[in-house]
């Protein structure tokens, strides 16, 4: 018998489900309701979650025998960080197994927002043949503007640079010898905006970075300036986005993230100059091999009070 059990409430690939069931007991109840999850929590040692379960103050408060959270991926702004320590709860995540997806998948939606490659395929579609009607622009020689230079930030500015751009890097947390060292050009958040023909996020969601793009920061961006999000909805201020889009100011947006998650068919998500993916930055078999690989091994380590990797809380 199993001494630990582990609850896995988004799903988990096999190759981690076969990790921890040589270490635990393991239940699978992806898309577990909110109130379903307060009714069984209690009886786990462990929660594996990725980002549609929120784990709240409410559920730490009902999980009398956690001991950690486990985020396949890379953003904890689902989980209550405060009410997990105030529980003595550890919580883990997987940050490096994802950062190549959701880098190659910025790059197509910045080679999306500039050829306006969805929409001619949907024309062809309908049989027709508008070839003139898309004319696009190059990313040679253009300047990029990539807001946090972390893990995926240097991913894509690495990306950005065999497409032959110059890439700005802002990041307040980062030296500036730091990001010259990462492959960026340092700049201040206003130079950024006001050089940069496309602007891609690369941040977490947290109290300073929620609405970081709002109308101000539209006013001081270049005349069709591009922006591309596939870190969290919450960091645009969308009613602004939607406004600058509307007025030109904002050329096209590409969109792997929105403030609300599923959104619906919004008037940002159904704008013609909008390219937005359901959230599949990290959806590829390779970056969920990995998470599963990296979450697995290490909730086991944190239950078997090992030294841990990527401890968060
Ligand atoms: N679309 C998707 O499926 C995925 C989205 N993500 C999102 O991408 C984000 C970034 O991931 P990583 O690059 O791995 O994280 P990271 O921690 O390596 O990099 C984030 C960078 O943002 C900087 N930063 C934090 N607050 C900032 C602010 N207010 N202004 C400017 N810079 C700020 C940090 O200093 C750090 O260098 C995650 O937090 C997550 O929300 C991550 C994986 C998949
Ligand atoms: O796991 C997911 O559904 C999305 C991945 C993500 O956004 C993250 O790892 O921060």
């Amino acid at each position: 018998m199993s001494a630990w059990k582990v609850l896995l409430t988004d799903g988990l690939e096999e190759n981690g489900i076969a990790i921890l069931r040589a270490s635990a007991e393991v239940a699978d109840k992806k898309g577990i309701s909110a109130d379903d999850l307060l009714q069984i929590v209690g009886d786990y040692d462990a929660l594996i979650v990725r980002g549609r379960t929120k784990v709240t103050p409410a559920v730490f408060a009902a999980a009398k025998n956690l001991k950690v959270v486990g985020r396949a991926g890379v953003g904890v702004d689902n989980i209550d960080l405060k009410a997990a320590k105030e529980a003595k709860v550890t919580v883990v995540n997987s940050p490096l197994a994802t950062t190549v997806s959701v880098a190659e998948l910025t790059m197509g939606l910045m080679l999306s927002v500039v050829r306006d490659i969805p929409r001619a395929d949907a024309t062809m579609k309908e049989g027709k043949w508008l070839k003139k009607e898309f004319e696009g622009s190059e990313l040679y020689k253009k300047t990029l503007g990539v807001i946090g230079f972390g893990r995926i930030g240097v991913a894509v500015a690495n990306r950005a640079k065999a497409f032959e751009m110059d890439v700005l890097g802002y990041d307040p947390l980062i030296p500036a010898d730091e990001i010259q060292k990462r492959g960026g050009t340092p700049a201040t958040f206003d130079e950024l905006l006001a050089k940069s023909d496309i602007i891609t996020m690369h941040i977490p969601l947290t109290p300073d970075s929620r609405g970081m793009l709002n109308a101000d920061a539209f006013a001081k961006m270049k005349d069709g300036v591009r922006i591309v999000c596939a870190a969290r909805g919450g960091v645009i201020d969308e009613d602004a986005l939607l406004h600058a889009l509307e007025t030109g100011k904002v050329a096209a947006a590409g969109l792997d993230v929105f403030t609300a998650e599923p959104p619906g068919l919004t008037a940002l998500v159904s704008h013609p100059h909008v390219v937005c993916t359901p959230h599949v930055g990290a959806q590829t078999m390779e970056a969920q091999g990995r998470a599963a690989h990296d979450i697995a091994t290490e909730v086991v380590a944190a239950l078997k009070g090992e030294t841990l990797r990527w401890k968060v809380a």
